[in-house]
């Protein structure tokens, strides 16, 4: 990796333009790609099932069938407990969340344990801090714009000079407002975008100006957060529409998979660029889109980047229907306030029947696209992409 960071500064250096932001920008870059991944060792895994041990809040059966079987896939691999019987309930459960991981590289159950407790460590520590959507007071955030009326909580991707890039804040307030309206008093949520885009995906600046020496634990934690985050959307229990605005790329398009109703404006597009950055397919897209439109179509999207229109989007049924975008605005939203008048538990109630079935197969998905990612999100290819963005940038 050392040679593409040689590489990137000549480029850099011979670069015409030329200021403070670039220059402070660029020895960050340029020293942490000499690393890999960092990998959890027998110590981290004992440290972490003692600190499973101190947890205060009870994280919920599925989290902790999850930690059972990567604790079991990293310690003796491969399941191999012989299948329970249909009425021996618990035994059959942990099996199934054993059985699950496949052949997942011990190491690779080892680190996903430490970071799996990792996040939960943290995410107790901040909910102690204060509970989101608990007193109805919906939190301050810098990201976003939150509202609530009419039995819908709408929740507004609100960076519109940045096209909506998702920075490592925006992350975080979103798994508050989503965990904030889960508890409220509506009956749907909706995500849009402020401005011409829904929104261009992961910010590409997030892990630039970041000190050299910290390069490789911030891209370990923003993993986990990631994964936080797309776990919310897991989890999410109550009817989630998106109100795509716009054109979408990235995480912001693999997310839709896991959204009960997706409607998209005319002018939307569909864009996930992994190959050309270095990346590679998450939000459980992995699993969702070849789920949703086939394999084949799923591949031409997600390792290929073709760029699907709403109509395109359509007809693979990932868009639920498409809009004029003259009166995208008007007709979503008079569609959803008359859906938001619909009986509330009623609609919570059949949105989990139809989820449960799937839930841990998708947290499992976001566990494993997770970890892929924690390999490659510094390798040359990806840094390599994130130079050329900002080096276009700089030129404008
Ligand atoms: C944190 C952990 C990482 C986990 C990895 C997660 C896996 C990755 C998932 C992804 O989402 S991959 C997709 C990433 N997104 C992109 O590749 C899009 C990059 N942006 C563009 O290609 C273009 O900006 C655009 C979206 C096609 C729009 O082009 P347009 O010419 O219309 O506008 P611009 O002048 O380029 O943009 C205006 C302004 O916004 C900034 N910006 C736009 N998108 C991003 C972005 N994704 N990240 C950071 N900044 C972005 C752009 O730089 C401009 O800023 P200024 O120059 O005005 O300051």
């Amino acid at each position: 990796m050392a040679g593409a960071a040689v590489r990137l500064a000549r480029r850099w250096a011979a670069s015409a333009v030329r200021s403070p932001v670039q220059d402070a920008r660029f020895p960050a870059l340029k020293l942490h790609v000499g690393g890999t991944a960092m990998r959890a060792s027998q110590k981290d895994l004992e440290n972490a099932v003692n600190q499973m041990k101190l947890l205060k809040k009870d994280p919920g059966n599925e989290v902790k069938l999850k930690l059972y079987a990567l604790y079991k896939q990293a310690t003796e691999g491969l399941c191999n407990m012989p299948k329970p019987g249909i009425y021996d309930l618990i035994r059959k459960a942990k099996w199934e969340a054993w059985n699950t991981l496949g052949n997942l590289p011990k190491e690779t159950a080892r680190q996903n344990y430490v970071d799996l407790v990792a996040s939960l460590c943290s995410s107790s520590e901040s909910s102690s801090q204060g509970k989101p959507g608990a007193d109805r007071e919906q939190p301050r955030y810098e990201t976003l714009v939150v509202t609530s009326e009419d039995g819908i909580t709408k929740i507004m991707l609100n960076r519109p000079t940045k096209k909506n890039a998702v920075n490592l804040q925006m992350y975080q307030e979103i798994i508050l407002a989503l965990k904030a309206a889960s508890q409220d008093d509506s009956t749907i949520t909706v995500l849009t975008g402020n401005g011409d885009y829904y929104s261009s995906g992961n910010d590409l600046t997030n892990f630039t100006n970041t000190p050299p020496g910290e390069i490789q634990e911030k891209a370990k934690n923003s993993l986990i957060l990631v994964r936080e985050f797309v776990g919310c959307f897991i989890d999410f229990p109550k009817p989630l529409i998106a109100v795509v605005n716009g054109p979408a790329v990235g995480i912001a398009v693999t997310l839709l998979g896991l959204f009960d109703i997706v409607y998209a404006s005319d002018r939307a597009t569909f864009h996930t660029p992994f190959s050309r950055l270095g990346l590679h397919p998450e939000g459980c897209s992995s699993y969702t889109f070849p789920k949703i439109m086939g394999p084949t179509k799923a591949t031409e999207m997600l390792i290929f980047g073709k760029k699907l229109t709403a109509e395109e989007a359509c007809a693979q049924g990932l868009v639920t229907e498409v809009f004029p975008d003259r009166t995208f605005q008007k007709e979503v939203w008079t569609r959803l306030k008359a859906y938001a008048k619909l009986p509330s538990n009623v609609l919570r109630i059949s949105k989990q029947v139809i989820r449960n079935r799937e839930k841990e197969k998708l947290h499992s998905v976001n566990v494993e696209e997770s970890s892929v990612l924690q390999g490659t999100v510094l390798s040359d290819e990806a840094v390599n992409a994130v130079m050329n963005f900002l080096s276009k940038r700089a030129k404008l």
